[in-house]
């Protein structure tokens, strides 16, 4: 469609023009800092930050109703940079323009409602949203294609050049900032750094496919973490951690996806996310907090964040019911096969903090919950939803075990839908299935196969069977015929088919 034939109303902000006015604000003291050069921390008082729009209130004079028409009218524009994250451009990143956008395909990821059996078992209707169909298989590419494209726009502007990005990473964010890096090329060079042997060789191929250099680190994710930070006060590099608050920025369009898949209505909406880092429950909240103050949404979904009982802090820190008891205390985290989550000092805790407190007095009730679920519960849940057509990573089955934990708590309720993240593909820890299959489990994990979720291929090569072909050694067509018949009647009959009459 061409732009003369959008509605009048809706033309003039179609495509969208850089405007705002962004600061890095400080969560500590609440100091305003420009965003010229990138900060990760506060230089007065070392705290986080949040990238606020000092002129946030423009976007009130356009009514919700109208934002929502401009972005399903955007939804029909060819342009690369809006169809992405950059959708909601005035609230991802409006100061960008959109010649600097970096578009790699992410965003707009399924939203699959599960299928009648699995909304049966589960007590709830409820819909995955796969964001492991994003680029780099995963949630991570929303955010580095905000970073990115903000670097892009200083480098575009002359105001940096040869950057050397560096992150930590469980997984996921390494093989994002890798990907989206190498696309800079020449521009941006990548440097990850991985805690040794805690990778899965999947995610390990993605940022050694992409060319960045790879370290890997003794230790856990919260140990490379440590290092990143190090090295960013340090020296000139671009941490892309979601501590970088353009990262924080990028992931909100999850939720402003979500509201506009679900006609923005969210008042009987439970959206569940998994907590490793901390930076998407971070994002979720701001993004929905941001889509209601504009009156785009009709009210505050319910969050419910997960964790796993390997690695909790957060739910630990939330478990006090007085807010002026809780105390957070990073812990050590045990193996999990939630592993893109097992973190112990997540370093958007302060965020979370601040923003749990905000979501809740805007709804006017508590609207944010939390659960923990066992790493059993993680792998069969993970492992059911797959078997009932989804495409579900260990997180996916986290987010699904801990809905199962709120509905028998109480937190929501099986009149509510709920939207549940997975994270990343399926692929990318597809060792976990093959350690459940197979029974091999290390004792940390504390996993049991359940014999009903067990798979595991059958090889057929039939006694009587002389000859088989082999990759270059094809047999004589009577002998392949004697092969193809002897083969195909065990497979017959192993699944009882019955011959055609
Ligand atoms: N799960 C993460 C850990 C780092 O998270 P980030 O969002 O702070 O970059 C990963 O995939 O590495």
């Amino acid at each position: 469609m061409r732009t003369d034939q959008f509605p009048e109303t809706i033309r003039p902000h179609l495509i969208p023009e850089p405007g705002g006015d962004l600061v890095y604000r400080c969560l500590g003291c609440q100091t305003e800092h420009g965003i010229e050069s990138l900060l990760y921390t506060c230089p007065d008082c070392g705290q986080v930050l949040l990238l606020h729009d000092r002129n946030f209130d423009r976007l009130k004079a356009i009514d919700g109703e109208t934002w929502q028409q401009i972005f399903d009218y955007r939804r029909m524009l060819k342009i690369p940079a809006v169809k992405g994250i950059y959708r909601y451009h005035e609230f991802i990143g409006p100061v960008v323009p959109l010649d600097s956008v970096v578009y790699l395909g992410e965003g707009h990821t399924p939203v699959v409602e599960a299928n009648g059996t699995l909304q049966e078992k589960a007590g709830i209707r409820f819909f995955y949203k796969n964001d492991g169909q994003n680029p780099s298989a995963s949630f991570k590419d929303r955010g580095m294609a905000s970073a990115l494209s903000y670097i892009n726009f200083l480098i575009r502007q002359g105001l940096v050049d040869q950057v050397l990005s560096i992150c930590a990473s469980t997984g996921d964010t390494s093989a994002a900032a890798a990907l989206y890096a190498a696309y800079l090329k020449p521009h941006i060079k990548s440097a990850v750094l991985l805690p040794h042997k805690k990778v899965t060789p999947q995610q390990l191929s993605q940022p050694l496919g992409s060319g960045a250099d790879v370290f890997e680190i003794p230790g856990v994710f919260d140990d490379c973490m440590k290092v990143v930070e190090a090295l960013s006060e340090t020296y000139n590099v671009a941490l892309l951690n979601s501590k970088n608050a353009w990262r924080i920025l990028g992931q909100e369009s999850y939720s402003y996806e979500i509201a506009q898949e679900f006609e923005y209505a969210m008042a009987d909406k439970v959206v569940v996310v998994p907590i490793g880092n901390a930076g998407n429950i971070t994002a979720v909240m701001n993004g929905f907090l941001k889509f209601h103050e504009t009156g785009i949404i009709d009210a505050l979904p319910k969050i419910l964040g997960v964790q796993s009982v390997h690695a909790n802090p957060v739910f630990e820190y939330y478990s006090e019911p007085e807010a002026e008891k809780r105390r957070f205390v990073p812990m050590t985290v045990k193996p999990s096969v939630a592993q893109a989550a097992m973190i112990g000092n997540p370093v958007s805790m302060p965020r979370v903090i601040h923003l749990v407190d905000r979501y809740n007095r805007a709804a006017g009730t508590p609207r944010v919950f939390f659960a923990e679920v066992t790493e059993q519960d993680i792998m069969d849940w993970q492992l059911t939803a797959n078997r009932n057509g989804h495409i579900a990573c260990t997180h996916g089955g986290e987010s699904l075990a801990g809905l199962q934990v709120a509905l028998k708590n109480g937190a929501v309720t099986s009149s509510e839908t709920a939207i549940v993240d997975s994270t990343a593909h399926a692929l990318k820890f597809s060792g976990f299935q093959d350690m459940y299959f197979q029974n091999s489990f290390p004792d940390g994990y504390a996993v049991q196969p359940d014999p009903a979720l067990v798979n595991g291929p059958r090889y057929v090569h039939p006694p009587t069977l002389k000859q088989v072909p082999a990759p270059g050694k094809p047999l004589d067509p009577e002998a392949f015929a004697v092969f193809v018949k002897a083969v195909s009647d065990q497979i017959a009959g192993d699944l009882g088919l019955k011959k055609r009459t």
